[in-house]
C-alpha cells in the first residue's frame, strides 16, 4: 500500500499544529510520515514565543536522505521560514516530477508570529506555485499571493482561480477566516470550482486545523486517491478532529488528532 507523505515544516511543541500536527494526520489516515525540519518553534496555545532556526543545508540533507532511501508518494509542506530554505526545496521537488506535492503557503500563526519572513513570499510565488499538485492557502494568505481584498465566496472563487493562472495546479481556498455560521472551502482543478460547505463548530480550538488539513489531504494523495476524493476525506477526518477537540490550554487549544483511532470515532 503506498502513503509515504514527506512533510518539510516547522515544529510546534505544543503538539498542535506543524510537524507534530503533519504526523498525527498522517499516522491517522493509514499514511507513513516522514519529516524535514525547518525550524523549531517554542509554542504553545497562546502563542509562538520563540524559534529556532535550521540551516538550508541541513533541511536537504533531510530531505535527500529520506528520498534516497525510504523513497515518497508525497510531498506536503508547511512553515518554510526563509527565502532560502524555499528556493533549496524547489530544487528537490522541482527533480521528482511525478510525486504529488501539497503546498500549504503558512505565513502567520493564528496567535499573530510570523512564520515565514516578509521578502520570501515573492520567492514561494515564483519558485514554490509552479509545482504544486493542490495550493491550501487560508484567507489571509490568498489575500497577500492575490494582492487584493476577499471577502466573499465570489471572491474565494475568483482568487482561487488566479492563483491557479498563476501556476499551482489545483487550489484549495480555505474559508475559515470568513465570518458567518456556514464555512466554505473553494476548490479549483483541472475539474472546475467545487464548493464544500458546512456549518461552523463553535469552538476556540482550531489551533493547527490548516496543517491538519493539509496532511490529510497528501496522504489521500499518497494513497493513490484522487483530489477531490482526498480533500472529501480531509474535511470529514478535520471536522471530527475538531469536534473531538480536548479543549487544552488558555488560547486556541489543539484538536483531536487520535479520532479516528477511538472506537467511536469514525472518518
Ligand atoms: N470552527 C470550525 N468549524 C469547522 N471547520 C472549521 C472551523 N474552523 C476552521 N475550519 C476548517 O478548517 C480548515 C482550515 O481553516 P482556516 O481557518 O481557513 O485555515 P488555517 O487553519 O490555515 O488558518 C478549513 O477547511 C475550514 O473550513
Ligand atoms: C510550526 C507551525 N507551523 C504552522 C503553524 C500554523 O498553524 P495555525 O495557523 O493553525 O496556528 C503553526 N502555528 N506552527
Amino acid at each position: 500500500m503506498k502513503g509515504r507523505v514527506l512533510v518539510v515544516a516547522g515544529s510546534d511543541s505544543g503538539g498542535g499544529a506543524g510537524i507534530q500536527a503533519d504526523i498525527k494526520a498522517i499516522t491517522a489516515l493509514g499514511g507513513f510520515a516522514m519529516t524535514a525540519l525547518t525550524a523549531l518553534t517554542a509554542q504553545n496555545t497562546v502563542g509562538v514565543h520563540d524559534v529556532f532556526a535550521v540551516p538550508v543545508d541541513f533541511v536537504m540533507r533531510q530531505m535527500l536522505c529520506v528520498l534516497d532511501d525510504l523513497g515518497a508518494d508525497a510531498f506536503k509542506s508547511g512553515m518554510l521560514d526563509r527565502a532560502d530554505i524555499i528556493s533549496a526545496v524547489a530544487g528537490i521537488i522541482r527533480g521528482r516530477p511525478g510525486i504529488p506535492y501539497v503546498l500549504d503557503p503558512v505565513m502567520v500563526a493564528k496567535g499573530g508570529s510570523r512564520l515565514l519572513q516578509d521578502n520570501a513570499v515573492e520567492t514561494l510565488k515564483r519558485d514554490l506555485l509552479p509545482l504544486a499538485t493542490l495550493l491550501t492557502p487560508n484567507l489571509p494568505e490568498a489575500e497577500v499571493l492575490v494582492g487584493y481584498p476577499i471577502r466573499t465566496v465570489d471572491d474565494m472563487r475568483r482568487a482561487a482561480m488566479d492563483l491557479r493562472q498563476a501556476g499551482a495546479q489545483a487550489v484549495l481556498l480555505k474559508g475559515g477566516h470568513l465570518e458567518g455560521d456556514v464555512l466554505t472551502d473553494v476548490l479549483v482543478s483541472d475539474s472546475g470550482v467545487d464548493l464544500f460547505s458546512g456549518a461552523r463548530l463553535q469552538t476556540r480550538h482550531t489551533h493547527g486545523t490548516g496543517c491538519t488539513l493539509a496532511s490529510a489531504i497528501a496522504t489521500g494523495l499518497a494513497q493513490g486517491m484522487g483530489l477531490r476524493d482526498s480533500v472529501v476525506r480531509a474535511r470529514t477526518y478535520l471536522r471530527a478532529a475538531i469536534a473531538a477537540a480536548p479543549g487544552y490550554g488558555a488560547g486556541a487549544g489543539p484538536l483531536d488528532h487520535g479520532v479516528t483511532m477511538r472506537p467511536d470515532g469514525l472518518v
